[in-house]
C-alpha cells in the first residue's frame, strides 16, 4: 500500500527539465501533460534534434518519482525515471541500428519529417538493438503549466548563450 497517489500526475505534468547524463549528453524536456511531451537534444550523437508532442506513457512510482516511456517514430525506445526529490535521473534509449549507423538522419525538427522517419524505421536495419542505459543529474528544473507550446519551441543551436540562465 502506498502513501501516495498513483494516479496524480499533478506534481509532475508542466516540468520543464534540463539533465545531462553520466556520459556528457545534455538533454532538455517539458511534460506538456498526462500523455505528451517535448523535448531537445543539446549535444550527444544527436544533438539539435527536438521533438515536440510525442505520446508517452506516465507514471507515478513515488512520492516525487515518476516513469516516462515512449517509442518513436524512428524505432528508438525510450524510458526514464525522474526522481525530483533527490535530483536523479536514469535514461534508457534503445536505439536501432540504423540511428548508430547514421545519427545525423534523425537530426532535425521530427515533426515536419514524420514520414521519412518511420521510412527509415521500416528500411532498418532495426538490430542488433544500441541499449544506452545512463544516470543523469538534473541541471535545471522549473514550473511551466500544462500545454505550453513556448517551452521548446527551437533547436538547441538556436537558443541564447546564457540558456538556461535567462529563464530565470
Ligand atoms: C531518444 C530520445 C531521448 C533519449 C533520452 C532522453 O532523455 C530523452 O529525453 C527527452 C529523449
Amino acid at each position: 500500500m502506498s502513501t501516495f497517489d498513483k494516479h496524480d500526475l499533478s506534481g509532475f505534468v508542466g516540468k520543464h527539465l534540463v539533465y545531462t547524463y553520466d556520459n556528457g549528453w545534455n538533454y532538455e524536456i517539458y511534460v506538456k501533460n498526462d500523455v505528451t511531451l517535448d523535448y531537445r537534444i543539446h549535444s550527444g550523437i544527436v544533438g539539435n534534434r527536438w521533438v515536440k508532442d510525442q505520446r508517452a506513457y506516465i507514471v507515478r512510482v513515488g512520492e516525487s518519482i515518476y516513469k516516462i516511456s515512449w517509442t518513436e517514430p524512428t524505432g528508438t525506445d525510450v524510458s526514464l525515471i525522474v526522481n525530483l526529490g533527490d535530483k536523479l535521473f536514469h535514461g534508457t534509449i534503445f536505439f536501432p541500428r540504423w540511428v548508430i549507423n547514421n545519427p545525423e538522419k534523425t537530426v532535425c525538427f521530427q515533426n515536419d519529417h514524420i514520414p521519412l522517419m518511420e521510412s527509415y524505421r521500416d528500411a532498418g536495419p532495426a538490430y542488433p538493438t544500441e541499449v544506452i542505459d545512463e544516470f543523469a543529474t538534473i541541471t535545471f528544473v522549473r514550473d511551466c503549466g500544462a500545454n505550453n507550446d513556448d517551452v521548446i519551441a527551437c533547436a538547441a543551436n538556436a537558443l541564447p548563450a546564457n540558456f538556461p540562465q535567462n529563464l530565470c
